[in-house]
């Protein structure tokens, strides 16, 4: 739709942008990325006409741009600038009627039913409808960039130039502009192209990126691009992580601070404390550990400082498991939001722990286990009936500093000791008379205090895999000789 070949223009003599060839395809989300004074508003300056370009061109469907009037470019292209100048006493409705003007006929022009009509819609659309009759001058930055917002919607373009739209907004009233832009790109095809410093909304809401860097695009693509740490780390000089989005299937950057030794770092077995009572086994560490958990609340990735095995009663409904155990935290006085929570109905005096060192490797297991729910995973019946006490709830914390993917390998590795365990054990399903894998609601948290030299690995080939292993293995086969026991007696 609109193509840009070898743009080339800045001030004075010095071009500072060079050589741009680049083409936004009808209906996109462009967004153009780079570094303060990497050329951005001088590109965006140069495809408006605000600035002359010194060489190349700009057609529009096949046209080069100059060749367009002035209405005629109003009709196809709406710009939403940093510089919004408006030097007189506009109202908000009027300074929005302006985009209709392009629009309006006759040699006394005047605002028609249909103009009227996209300028209320417009200003409801934004939100402004309640500032219709202030003047523009006396609203906030943030509601005069919807206004101008507004305006542009206004114009009913086809093509949308915005610079650092989101500037002077806030969080709601960002996200609230770019879903709008999002929208007219669906609905209307509308054509966006924005400058935007946000890698983040970047990413969640352009089609194509470029980096801009001294001028010229060092890389165009899908924003896919944005995982290259690399690539950020040469155009932004700062430490980058690109990690996935929860929920969105896109990049999300994170900014890491240059890291500071820590000359008073604890020794291991010095970095929490137990408290345990009939109720509640609670681990408290100093620091906040990575951890990688299943539990009631604390689950997936995190980074947590309290961690908690609460006692339930086996006819527990788990109504709300989540609300409850946040109730019981807070009323424990332990901070929700730093807290991991497992529960079981397994007596907590039958708790494992077990602090020991692995070739250099320090680390802490807790372990609680019924097997009055063991499970063959492997075998296909599935046992509907289940709600006896049975569960085998394991944390291991180590003075490790794990990638996620060692995470998840430490996980297999615990996993597989804890099979191991039930195997020797001769702890079978009782629904499949064979040997069991598991229970049918077991949680596992492991938890790394990252203070320590990076690793990729924790499976059964590495050190911390064998650290690991060999602790879940004497913790789980411990802790259900304990349960046994207690059965044998009641
Ligand atoms: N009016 C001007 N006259 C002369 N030089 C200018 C002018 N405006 C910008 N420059 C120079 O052009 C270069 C690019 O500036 P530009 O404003 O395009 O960068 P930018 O990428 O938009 O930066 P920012 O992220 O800070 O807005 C800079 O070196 C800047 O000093």
């Amino acid at each position: 739709m609109i193509g840009i070949k070898n743009l080339t223009g800045g001030y004075g003599n010095k071009p500072v942008i060079q050589n741009v060839n680049f083409s936004l395809e009808k209906g996109e989300f462009f967004g153009l990325l780079g570094p303060n004074g990497s050329g951005k508003t001088t590109l965006f300056k140069l495809i408006t006409g605000a600035l002359p370009a010194a060489g190349g061109e700009i057609t529009v469907d096949g046209k080069p741009l100059s060749g367009f009037s002035k209405l005629e470019k109003a009709r196809m292209i709406a710009v939403l600038t940093q510089e919004a100048h408006v030097s007189f006493d506009f109202t908000v409705e009027e300074i929005v009627s302006l985009g209709r003007y392009a629009f309006q006929k006759g040699l006394f022009k005047s605002l028609s039913r249909q103009d009227r009509k996209v300028i209320d819609d417009v200003m409801e659309l934004t939100g402004v409808t309640k500032y219709r009759d202030t003047q523009f001058r006396l609203i906030s930055g943030g509601e005069k960039q919807r206004v101008l917002l507004a305006k542009a919607l206004a114009q009913e373009p086809k093509i949308m130039l915005l610079d650092e739209p989101t500037n002077h907004l806030d969080v709601k009233h960002s996200f609230h502009m770019l879903d709008l832009l999002k929208e007219w790109q669906r609905e209307y095809g509308l054509t966006v192209f924005a400058i935007l410093h946000d890698l983040n909304v970047a990413a969640l809401y352009a089609d194509r990126v470029a980096l801009l860097h001294e001028g010229s695009f060092l890389k165009t693509g899908g924003v896919d691009i944005l995982r290259d740490e690399s690539l950020l780390r040469q155009v932004y000089e700062v430490d980058v992580k690109s990690q996935p989005h929860p929920y969105v299937p896109k990049p999300q950057l994170l900014m890491t601070p240059e890291e500071k030794a820590d000359p008073q770092k604890d020794h291991f077995s010095r970095s929490y404390r137990v408290r345990q009572n009939e109720g509640l086994i609670h681990i408290e560490f100093n620091d906040p550990l990575r951890t990688i958990s299943n539990g009631v609340t604390g689950e997936g990735i995190q980074w947590l400082n309290h961690f908690c095995n609460f006692h339930v009663n086996k006819n527990y409904d788990g109504g709300d498991p989540v609300d409850d155990m946040t109730n019981w935290m807070a009323n424990q006085g332990i901070p929700p939001e730093k807290a991991a929570g497992m529960m079981t109905a397994v007596k907590l005096e039958d708790m494992v722990l077990l602090e020991k060192e692995y070739e250099g490797i320090r680390l802490l297991a807790m372990v609680t286990a019924g097997v009055g729910n063991a499970v063959d995973i492997t075998s296909e019946e599935l046992d509907s009936e289940i709600g006896k006490i049975g569960t085998i709830n394991i944390m291991v914390f180590l003075d490790s500093h794990f990638t996620d993917g060692a995470l998840v390998n430490a996980c297999l590795s615990a996993t597989e000791a804890k099979t191991k365990a039930l195997q020797d054990l001769n702890i079978k399903d009782p629904y499949t008379g064979t040997i069991a894998t598991g229970t049918s609601t077991d949680s596992l948290l492991i938890g790394t205090t990252q203070k320590v030299e990076r690793t990729p690995y924790a499976g059964s080939g590495t050190v911390a895999g064998k650290a690991i292993g060999t602790a879940v293995y004497d913790a789980v086969t411990g802790a259900v000789r304990k349960y046994e026991k207690r059965q044998r007696r009641s």
